[in-house]
């Protein structure tokens, strides 16, 4: 079953709906030659549930349909005895109802299961991914940069005073900064980089194969639209930001948060809203820009 799983993972649709329709009409004809003292049933429940799990579920009620009809021919076609020519018609309709309790409870599991995957990479506050999937997604861009030898870059943002937002306007108001924030972050990117908020108000921006000029201009114009939004709507918070980037990826994703968050800090230290570049494995320069300092 693992290996027919694995198979099915890799093909597509239209095979996948061939491959399906051809097995039922097998199992059919299986049934036509073991005649109706044995019974198949079980056997057309395969091919529907392959069609419903991995091409969906009308595609499955079609599937459902067909095996019901090729069920029922293969009842005629072996001449099972029937007391009254309603009964074959009756049995048929019994099990397409099974069938199709079978496609749609198959569907409704699938999409569950969906939304569970989703929440469990999703930070639920701001729809951004959470750390967990930003450490994934770190992992597959550090294997793509040791193949292709392509730099990337990090941004790790802290938003200055924010407490204050709690405290002076309510945990709510917090809540729709944070959104906000999120989401001009998710804006602002590409859709390749990933958004992440690694809890509370601070966040990290992974900027797949981007230079360190790419990633500082990103950054810029980023903190530009969050500086923007936040006065347009009377917040008074800035943002701390530390960008690094790697030509080559260090020992591990901790390493790598470490390093931006240290970054960070250094803006922190030196007056906060601001944003420091350096390049990363060992940290090697860094400028730190405030807004109250000339650039
Ligand atoms: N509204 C809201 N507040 C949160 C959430 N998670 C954490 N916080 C609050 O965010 C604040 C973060 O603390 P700090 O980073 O020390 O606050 P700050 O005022 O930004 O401090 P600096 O970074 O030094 O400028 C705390 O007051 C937390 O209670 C959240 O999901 N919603």
């Amino acid at each position: 079953m693992k290996v027919l799983l694995a198979f099915m993972d890799r093909r597509s649709k239209a095979f996948i709906v061939l491959f399906c329709g051809t097995l039922g009409i097998v199992i059919a004809l299986v049934d036509v030659a073991t005649g109706p003292e044995i019974s198949s049933a079980i056997f057309y429940a395969l091919p529907i549930s392959l069609c419903a799990w991995y091409v969906g579920r009308w595609p499955g009620v079609f599937m459902a349909v067909a095996s019901a009809v090729l069920w029922y021919s293969a009842d005629i076609s072996a001449g099972a005895p029937y007391s009254h020519g309603a009964i074959p018609v009756w049995n048929a309709l019994t099990r397409l109802g099974f069938f199709l309790i079978l496609v749609f409870l198959l569907s409704a599991f699938q999409n569950r299961l969906k939304d569970e995957q989703k929440r469990a990479v999703t930070d639920p506050l701001t729809a951004v991914a959470n750390s967990r999937a930003f450490y994934e997604a770190a992992e597959q861009e550090f294997v793509r940069s040791r193949r292709y030898h392509h730099p990337f870059s990090i941004a790790f943002i802290d938003l200055d005073n924010f407490k204050h937002i709690n405290d002076a306007f309510g945990h709510a108001a917090g809540d729709v900064l944070l959104q906000r924030a999120a989401w001009i972050m998710r804006d602002q990117t590409r859709g390749t980089d990933v958004v992440a908020r690694l809890g509370g108000d601070e966040f990290v921006i992974l900027f797949i194969e981007t230079g360190a000029e790419a990633a500082r201009q990103a950054v810029s114009d980023l903190r530009e639209k969050l500086l923007a939004a936040m006065k347009e709507a009377g917040w008074p918070v800035t943002f701390s930001i530390g960008v690094l980037t790697y030509q080559s990826p260090p020992t591990d994703v901790r390493e790598m948060v470490n390093q931006a968050d240290q970054l960070m800090y250094t803006v922190k230290k030196s007056g906060k809203d601001g944003c420091a570049h350096a390049l990363g494995t060992p940290v090697e320069t860094h400028a730190v820009t405030n807004s109250h300092t000339p650039a």
